[in-house]
């Protein structure tokens, strides 16, 4: 899938005195005398071939801006200017707010007349140079008004250099690697719709003689047939200039046009199609008011073709696995400010250290071509650095904690091929992202939530305090630091027997609503959230806190005080890449690390995973749903996860056993009375001997197809694994 942008430009119209006036008069509107608008009017004119699309639209903005502009050369003329008529903001506020109430649903379209109005200073705006524009010569205030959020790029056909279709990067432009590339293109506001019924597709591929013309008269007439529909409200510019090109304007001010080009290998399977544009608008729309909040000044519109080009990607038919990716040139591989979209097999998210060459999974096969790395099951595992703007720190092989934990964890990679996890950041504690709603709040803690009575040991106490209360009137707890075994107990049997146990369904449960986001390119455009499918009443550990009497060294306070087992993180020799350990012998009930990442919301969990993986769906975050029933329906601040994928600590390297795992996560409250938030601590469900892999059952429901996280292939060994597909292969085998 590849974006190219180039410019485009239309058939003058003829000049009509009554539009002439019109727009005059709606400079007179707002302050604008008619001695400085008529020439300016002029140019643009001029510029624009005459037509006045581009002129009247949006309350004559672009002519309003080019006045400003023009009248901007200079700050002293720009206080002239504003002296003599309307402060150009003013006016453009004037201009922007008559428009919206004109058209309150303008602002849907993430390439609407604010993505320019409103673009931030570093555009260049009102910088005065001269250029030459088809033999007339017009100032940059007038070359930037319809485009100047875009740089202009020929769109190219690269040679094929991968197999795989890719998007590649770069800070100036979007380029194309890609293998017998077809391409269709669009001006600069947003996509354009093509649709290709799969027959006339097939009709195209039959002679090869006929195959350019044929498919793009297929194009067309699929275009032509839905464009009324589908661009309702965009207006188509131009399809003449090239067999090769349909250009439907999103923004009146379209003045180039992107070019979608997609594998000629995808589009022969049969189960693709290229998706109808009214769903990727709406897709895009979605996003962009959740996502930029659309009226970001930092709105970027490199980030929307990005958004666009993925959408297409996800529209475009069944999941084609492996095959396509969004990665940046090779040459900025190690920046780390462009994200990488991967799709693979490969469960992990490998990141390429300074010198390229590294692969996760790893076995001393592994191995690291044109920064593309191979991992054991042949899948390529490009070097992907998911999140924008993080540098990504690189390990200390003797501690990876770098000391943010009391004792040292090792990685050990016992192959001696120099492979070293993913770096990340490495946190203790949780930290929020920027949409998730924590209060942490001393004021929120009443007194039946704290033992502010208490002294020095809670556990030493002959009665327990408030905060057993939590846990039926009874510490969690023994003196020893250890769970109780009836406690723990009975959070195994939840885990291994989730029947037997209470749940409690959400009015609208946060999952369903994600997984219509997810599946939000059905042409059902009306979805409601299906039912909620039952969330485990859960157990809750509650530690003492700082309102409480107690000290640190409290009985009722282990969780918070950090890891005190000897861990390692190390490379499994099955395939689940690294793993943890603990070099000492744990005793059943122990606390072995809290599972530390960024707090995130169900929303931007789902908009990362898209953003990372383009529905590679492998990751898992931890959904901290424990308590998403009580309260109504929640919003979605506060339906909350935890993602260690950049932020995290040693838990993020637990893998998963289905049913006998021999660590257990069990809610802890610890800051927050309410449980929208509270810590996911792991305890042994066993004595567990030096060296054994420790494993949690991460309570995947492998046969839920619809899940907007994909389950990787489990490799867990359990008798009891759940993963049919691997249970029935295994079986076949013997
Ligand atoms: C939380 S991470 C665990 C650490 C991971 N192994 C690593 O190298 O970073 C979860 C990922 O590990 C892998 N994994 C965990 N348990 C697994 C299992 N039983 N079988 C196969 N892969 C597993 C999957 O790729 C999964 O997405």
């Amino acid at each position: 899938m590849l974006i190219c942008s180039t410019a485009s430009r239309m058939a003058p119209p003829k000049i009509s005195k009554d539009r002439f006036d019109a727009a005059i008069r709606a400079m007179a509107d707002i302050g604008i005398l008619k001695e400085t608008a008529a020439p300016v009017l002029n140019n643009l004119l001029n510029l624009f071939d005459y037509n006045w699309v581009h002129i009247e639209a949006d309350n004559y903005l672009a002519l309003a801006d080019a006045i400003f502009c023009d009248s901007d050369p200079k700050e002293g003329q720009k206080r002239q200017a504003n002296e003599t008529n309307l402060d150009a903001d003013q006016s453009n506020k004037k201009l922007k707010t008559k428009k919206r109430s004109q058209n309150p649903t303008s602002k849907m379209h993430g390439n609407d007349n604010r993505e320019f109005v409103e673009a931030p200073p570093q555009q260049g705006r009102g910088t005065q140079s001269a250029r030459t524009v088809n033999g007339k010569k017009v100032t940059r205030a007038h070359l930037e008004l319809p485009s100047s959020q875009l740089l202009i790029k020929e769109p190219h056909t690269c040679p094929s250099i991968a197999k795989n279709t890719t998007i590649v990067e770069n800070n100036s432009a979007v380029l194309c690697h890609g293998q017998d590339l077809q391409t269709f293109e669009v001006p600069v506001a947003t996509t354009c719709p093509q649709v290709v019924a799969p027959s006339t597709r097939k009709d195209a591929r039959r002679t090869s003689g006929a195959h350019h013309d044929q498919k793009h008269e297929d194009v067309y007439g699929a275009h032509e047939r839905n464009r009324a529909v589908a661009c309702s409200n965009q207006e188509i510019v131009s399809s003449k200039d090239s067999p090769s090109n349909i250009e439907v304007v999103l923004s009146n001010y379209g003045a180039g046009k992107l070019s979608f080009t997609y594998n000629s290998s995808l589009a022969n399977r049969s189960d693709f199609h290229l998706p109808d544009i009214k769903l990727i608008c709406k897709k895009m729309e979605a996003r962009c008011l959740r996502k930029y909040k659309s009226l970001e000044p930092n709105f970027s519109f490199k980030n929307l073709i990005k958004d666009t080009c993925q959408c297409i990607v996800e529209s475009s038919g069944p999941r084609h696995e492996g095959i396509i990716q969004t990665v940046p040139a090779l040459d900025i591989l190690s920046k780390p400010s462009v994200p990488q979209i991967l799709q693979s097999n490969q469960a992990n998210s490998s990141f390429m250290p300074p010198n390229n060459v590294m692969s996760l999974g790893g076995t001393s096969s592994s191995c690291a071509v044109a920064g593309v790395s191979q991992n054991s099951s042949n899948m390529p595992v490009v070097p992907h650095q998911l999140h924008i703007g993080a540098n990504r720190p690189p390990h200390d092989v003797n501690d990876i904690t770098k000391g943010e934990e009391r004792l040292r964890i090792p990685i050990i990679n016992e192959y001696g091929n120099g492979i070293l996890p993913p770096p990340f950041h490495y946190i203790p504690h949780n930290t929020t992202l920027q949409e998730a709603y924590v209060n942490i709040s001393l004021a929120r803690i009443g007194d039946d939530n704290c033992c502010s009575d208490c002294f020095r040991d809670c556990l030493a106490q002959s009665l327990p305090c408030a905060c057993a209360a939590e846990t039926g009137g009874e510490f969690a707890y023994t003196t020893d630091g250890l769970l109780k075994g009836a406690f723990l107990d009975s959070c195994i049997s939840m885990i291994r027997e989730p029947l037997k146990h209470p749940h409690f369904y959400c009015k609208i449960c946060p999952n369903e609503r994600m997984k219509i986001e997810v599946n939000s390119d059905s042409s059902n455009t009306e979805m409601n959230p299906g039912p909620c499918k039952g969330h485990l009443t859960r157990k809750f550990i509650k530690e003492c806190w700082r309102k409480c009497g107690c000290t640190r060294n409290c009985g009722n306070r282990v969780v918070q005080r950090g890891i005190t087992r000897h861990l390692q993180v190390f490379l499994t020799p099955e395939k689940k890449g690294w793993g943890l350990r603990s070099t000492e012998k744990l005793p059943r009930g122990a606390f072995v690390c809290e599972y530390v990442g960024e707090i995130l919301t169900n929303i931007e969990l789902y908009d990362r995973t898209i953003q990372k993986t383009g529905k590679a769906k492998h990751t898992y975050p931890l959904l901290l749903d424990a308590d998403w029933g009580t309260e109504g329906v929640l919003k979605d601040e506060e339906a909350l996860c935890l993602d260690a994928t950049f932020y995290g600590n040693v838990a993020r390297f637990i893998n998963h056993r289905c049913f006998d795992a021999n660590i257990i996560g069990i809610p802890v409250e610890i800051e927050t009375p309410d449980h929208h938030y509270y810590h996911l601590a792991f305890f042994t469900t066993r004595i567990i001997e030096p060296f054994e892999e420790l494993t949690w059952d991460y309570g995947i429901d492998f046969d839920d197809v619809d899940h907007p996280v994909k389950a990787f292939k489990c490799h867990c060994g359990s008798e009891f694994c759940r993963d049919k597909t691997r249970r029935s292969k295994s079986r076949a085998r013997v």
